[in-house]
């Protein structure tokens, strides 16, 4: 049924300008106010959002407010490539090959980086090319060439670009300089010629709209010209997609709401430049109006998010929402047993575990949250987010474990962990496969099929296969290796050699031994640098590593096969929870994966320095902070080291120590 509009949806119903922008805090109805813009429009009316999420809540809200209305909503991609068809159509481009999936495109950026190679090989360094058998690696680099063309970088590729400019991109995106030049040769095998293109991936539509448009701008007069064009979710918006609004626009009316706390996504080239800071410079004369109260918290939380936005932020009317401050020990226990404490206070009250989600800054914080909700026998389910139990790194170190064991007990019949752990070991551990390394290892195994694929089948078929898989494979040095993929692969032999003579018979070490000795001295930041390409996803994947060396520590005395038989245990019990659709569980998830949702019970735990702040940007921090707390309707609970740690205390939580709660 049509709600009733808020003074302030009055006032953005009444407005005729022919751009504006509308400012919103969490929860205050943007969808909804679009939905009924949409109720009240004569002729054509467009929806655009930024994912099929965003995409699905539109349409339930048209459905709500204007039943009856025909409403074209799409995400973005699907709007460019409707544009595409539509230049197609014209025979103003030759239609490429569309590839929706990740999957189709890796070949291409094997090729990429091979060609790359082969400028490099004298001074190739430790930059590793061998991306053929790792599609984690390969989906690392997509995930950074749809972020250069979002930004619009990517559109200095086709330019013969200086070292110095490769090195600037590649300092401000994060990652080595040999990253960017494999996106600029996969670009430049696709675009053949200015506007002729051999594929598209989904990240190449609007990039690609874009450049057609300005090759041919008289093709914009064969689009059909909308009446109303609405965007949701503008905080999300990107450089490639703001300026193909401008030009898409013309003489239709343009609504966007959007909270510019919410500006998170940076891995789809969200920036808060085009979103709201520069709004007024690619759409002058626009009008700003407001949505500034709240339908989903009520005063104590909305005076929080209005100090971390420094926005106005209105409560809901009668709505009792709470904010209660936990502290406990950084330096001894930390903050896990404080969060699963609360929630089984939570529970003993009454409380309902759906009702609660525990929202971390990053994925590498849930090893220590999950294991004490699990040693407290409390269901939850990850959302967003891998268990860590089942994460890359962690499969890696489980892997060697079991070779360092030779007991595969654990294993047997769990096929699908058996071809993850191995496609883990492969991600993490194997280098420099050149040409040929991989020649042979298809001879070895039979043509057509990469080593990393046979592996995964083989391990899944017989776990007892990883001891060849990292004791052999992995190791074998080839002709063509470099200095340094060769010191790796001895340096791999020798540890996993004796990790295997610790690791069985009379004088058995325990597994934080074996994997404290494997972490220091296998050059893990190393590894993990080459498997996931992004700085601070390595950073997050070494963080996950330490953590699971401590949480090894905690169970000191086990001996190896029995620790493993722990993980498969726990691992167990996380897995019935997510299928189970009767037991009720609470939501473990990330800022990132929260964004959009809301929850009676918020819990953040570990708000303190290098957690929570975890990058440098400071308002980004903010913003994530602003993210997380919003996802709140009635309890926030939040989580800081307590005064003996109070250097440790996140500046997040400035003015935030005293608990509030609704008069
Ligand atoms: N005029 C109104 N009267 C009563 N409730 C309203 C009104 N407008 C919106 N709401 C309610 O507010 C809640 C939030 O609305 P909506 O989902 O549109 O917000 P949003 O700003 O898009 O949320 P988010 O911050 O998650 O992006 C919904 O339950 C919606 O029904």
């Amino acid at each position: 049924m049509p709600l009733a509009p808020t003074p302030e949806q009055q006032l953005i119903l009444q407005s005729d300008a022919p751009v504006l922008m509308v400012e919103a805090v969490a929860g205050a109805g943007k969808t909804t106010t679009l939905a009924m813009l949409a109720a009240q429009a004569r002729g054509e009316v467009l929806g655009l959002c930024f994912s099929a999420g965003a995409k699905l809540r539109f349409q339930q809200k048209l459905h709500e407010e204007c039943p009856g209305r025909q409403v074209s909503v799409m995400t973005m991609e699907e709007f460019a490539r409707a544009l595409l068809s539509r230049l197609a159509h014209d025979g103003l481009v030759d239609k490429a090959q569309f590839c929706p999936s990740e999957e189709s495109l890796r070949p291409q950026v094997v090729a990429a980086a091979e060609a790359v190679w082969q400028r490099y090989e004298e001074r190739r360094g430790d930059f590793d090319f061998s991306f053929r058998d790792n599609s984690a690696r390969i989906d690392a680099m997509l995930a950074l060439l749809a972020t250069l063309k979002a930004t619009t970088v990517a559109r200095r590729f086709q330019e013969d670009l200086e070292q110095d400019d490769i090195e600037q991109i590649a300092e401000r995106f994060d990652v080595p300089p040999q990253a960017v030049e494999i996106c600029q040769a996969y670009e430049r095998m696709r675009q053949l010629e200015p506007g002729v293109y051999l594929w598209q991936g989904l990240a190449d539509l609007v990039p690609d709209v874009l450049s057609l448009l300005s090759l041919h701008p008289s093709a914009l007069d064969s689009i059909r010209q909308v009446r109303l064009c609405l965007v949701d979710e503008w905080h999300d918006v990107n450089a490639a997609e703001f300026e193909l609004l401008q030009i898409f626009r013309r003489q239709a009316r343009l609504v966007v709401v959007g909270d510019r706390s919410q500006v998170i996504n940076t891995a789809r080239g969200a920036d808060i430049h085009f979103s709201h800071l520069g709004f007024e410079l690619g759409f002058p004369g626009a009008q700003r109006l407001e949505l500034s109260k709240s339908h989903r918290f009520g005063i104590s939380v909305a005076k929080l998010a209005a100090r971390a936005s420094g926005r106005k932020c209105q409560p809901m009317a009668d709505t009792y929402s709470s904010v209660g401050r936990h502290e406990y020990d950084a330096a001894g226990a930390g903050c896990a047993p404080a969060v699963a404490q609360q929630v089984a206070r939570l529970v003993q009250e009454g409380g309902k575990l759906s009702d609660i989600a525990i929202i971390v800054r990053e994925a590498d914080q849930t090893i220590a949250i999950e294991n004490a909700l699990l040693d407290a026998k409390l269901p939850y389910a990850c959302d967003g987010v891998e268990s860590y139990l089942l994460r890359p790194e962690i499969l890696m170190l489980r892997g060697l474990l079991h070779v360092a064991c030779g007991d595969y007990a654990t294993l047997r019949g769990d096929k699908d962990v058996c071809a993850r752990m191995a496609a883990a070991l492969y991600q993490f551990l194997s280098i420099d496969s050149a040409s040929e390394v991989w020649d042979s290892s298809h001879e070895m195994y039979g043509s057509g099929s990469s080593l990393a694929a046979r592996a995964q089948e083989d391990v899944a078929q017989d776990p007892a296969m990883l001891a060849w898989l990292v004791g052999d494979a992995l190791c074998a040095e080839a002709a063509s290796d470099g200095g340094a993929a060769r010191r790796w692969k001895q340096r791999l032999r020798q540890v996993v050699d004796e990790m295997r003579q610790r690791g069985a018979g009379e004088m058995q070490q325990d597994a934080a031994a074996l994997l404290h000795f494997a972490s220091q001295t296998l050059d893990l930041p190393a590894a993990a640098s080459r498997a996931v390409v992004n700085r601070r996803q390595a950073d997050s994947a070494l963080r996950a590593i330490q953590a699971f060396v401590a949480f090894a520590r905690q169970h000191g005395g086990m001996d190896v096969a029995a620790f493993l038989q722990e993980l498969q245990q726990r691992q167990k019990r996380v897995g019935s929870q997510g299928f189970s659709g009767k037991r009720k569980q609470l939501t473990l998830t990330t800022v990132a994966a929260a964004k959009g949702r809301e929850w009676p019970c918020v819990m953040v735990p570990l708000i303190e320095q290098g957690q929570f702040p975890r990058g440098r940007d400071t308002e980004e921090e903010k913003r994530y902070f602003y993210v997380a707390i919003t996802r709140a309707m009635q309890a926030l609970l939040l989580f800081e080291p307590d005064e003996r740690n109070a250097a440790a205390r996140s500046y997040l939580m400035a003015g935030f120590r005293k608990p509030e709660a609704d008069a």
